[in-house]
């Protein structure tokens, strides 16, 4: 939803922002919100602002005014943690810049092109639920239906999100599946769901396809590594589709308004969907420092169950192909066993064990593999076929990274 920046502004004077479903964005539909009254609106053992009393006793409606991936999760953790969900469900909406989200027990070189994926400056995220990886971008809808564990029921929100759907464009065809996806026409998915139970609270998030970049979704959710062994969550792939492709109409806006109309009516509360900035510390004590820990090498590869890759690739040596072995054991990110093969004629066996060595213990990632072998290189004799070899092989292992 575009923010107009001068009432976004204004709410550094101490602001919340509130839009009602139908009319535009007029000044009167900005409801005068202290930063201490936001934070006992959202915090738990807190009494509620007299003016937001209404909205608070059932529930509220919250979209972030931010794209980036790490601080959206991180308002989740964030309302899961601290917030008193007992009577006052939350549903929040977020969209990011383009970025891959993988499952809380998923390998992302099983199941994602990371290579692409640094090509095109796409980030790479881990998420506390578990289950598959999906593709975000500004045309995907991300909505997370906070609740007590008690009330926790994803049927109910997806059918909720169905009679929304079915509110804007009654000749859609879309059923949700015994898997939660959500499936248009019987065949293409335009939905998916995750989720995490915590000891008092719950959220259901789930995606809504709405005129995401599909061509993109589906080369960067192709692993191109080859011979890996795990028992990492195995994303189930599918068909999907666009609900912009089947009625033009059914903008992110449009889907978003339906849905927030649809959980209002539901709870009974106010239809205001809340903009939300997960930047403010006042407003939620603490969320940097999650969205920080969101973005840290150590949980996005760190927490990669341990797996291992035994696979191998040619060089080109005197008119020849040379294969070249690979075996390495994964371990939190790191490489704990690696036993790289070449033939002792291509590549002298001191350097090969030398490589070998160095490379236990070290981040399973280029950038430090870069940093290894060219501190190697320096300890190698000044032998110009030798380097270029050295190049070579250093090349082909960073690709399986
Ligand atoms: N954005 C999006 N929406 C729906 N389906 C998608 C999407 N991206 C990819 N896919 C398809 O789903 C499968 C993976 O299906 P799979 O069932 O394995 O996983 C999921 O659905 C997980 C949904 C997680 C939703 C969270 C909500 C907020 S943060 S992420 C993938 O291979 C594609 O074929």
């Amino acid at each position: 939803m575009p923010v107009i920046p001068a009432l976004w502004e204004a709410k550094a004077g101490g602001l919340l922002e509130s839009r009602s479903l139908r009319p535009a964005w007029t000044a009167s539909m900005l409801i005068p919100f202290s930063m201490k009254n936001c934070f006992q609106l959202l915090c738990n053992h807190q009494v509620p602002a007299a003016g937001f009393k209404q909205t608070v006793k059932n529930g509220l409606i919250l979209q972030s005014v931010s794209n980036d991936v790490y601080q959206n999760l991180a308002v989740e953790d964030w309302i899961h943690d601290h917030m008193n969900l007992e009577g006052k469900p939350v549903l929040f909406f977020w969209r990011n810049s383009p970025s891959v989200v993988i499952g809380r027990h998923q390998n992302p070189w099983q199941e994602c092109n990371l290579n692409l994926m640094r090509e095109e400056g796409i980030k790479l995220a881990r998420r506390r639920s578990g289950g598959g990886t999906v593709y975000h971008d500004m045309g995907n809808i991300n909505l997370t239906f906070f609740t007590t564990k008690k009330k926790y029921d994803r049927m109910e929100n997806l059918k909720l999100i169905l009679r929304a759907l079915n509110a804007v464009q009654p000749q859609l065809d879309v059923q949700a599946t015994k898997r939660f996806d959500l499936l248009l026409d019987g065949q293409f998915k335009i939905s998916g769901t995750a989720s995490k139970i915590g000891r008092t609270t719950a959220y259901h998030h789930c995606t809504l396809l709405c005129s995401t970049d599909g061509t993109f979704l589906s080369s960067l959710l192709k692993s191109p590594y080859q011979g890996i062994r795990s028992n990492a969550t195995a994303s189930i792939p599918s068909l999907v589709k666009n609900l912009l492709e089947k009625d033009p109409t059914l903008t992110c806006e449009v889907l978003m308004n339906a849905v927030a109309t649809e959980y209002a009516a539901y709870h009974q509360i106010d239809h205001h969907i809340h903009l939300i900035n997960p930047t403010d510390e006042t407003l939620f004590p603490g969320i940097n420092s999650k969205a920080k820990e969101l973005q840290t090498w150590e949980w996005i590869y760190g927490k990669t169950p341990k797996f291992s890759i035994n696979t191998s690739f040619h060089v080109l040596y005197e008119q020849s192909h040379l294969e070249i072995k690979v075996f390495l054991d994964i371990k939190n990110g790191r490489i704990e066993i690696c036993n790289i093969e070449a033939p002792d004629h291509w590549l002298p066996l001191e350097i090969r064990d030398k490589l070998n060595s160095s490379l236990i213990g070290s981040k399973f990632c280029p950038t430090e593999t870069t940093m290894l072998t060219n501190i190697l290189l320096r300890t190698c004799p000044q032998d110009h076929k030798l380097h270029s070899k050295w190049n070579i092989l250093c090349e082909k292992i960073k690709g399986i990274m």
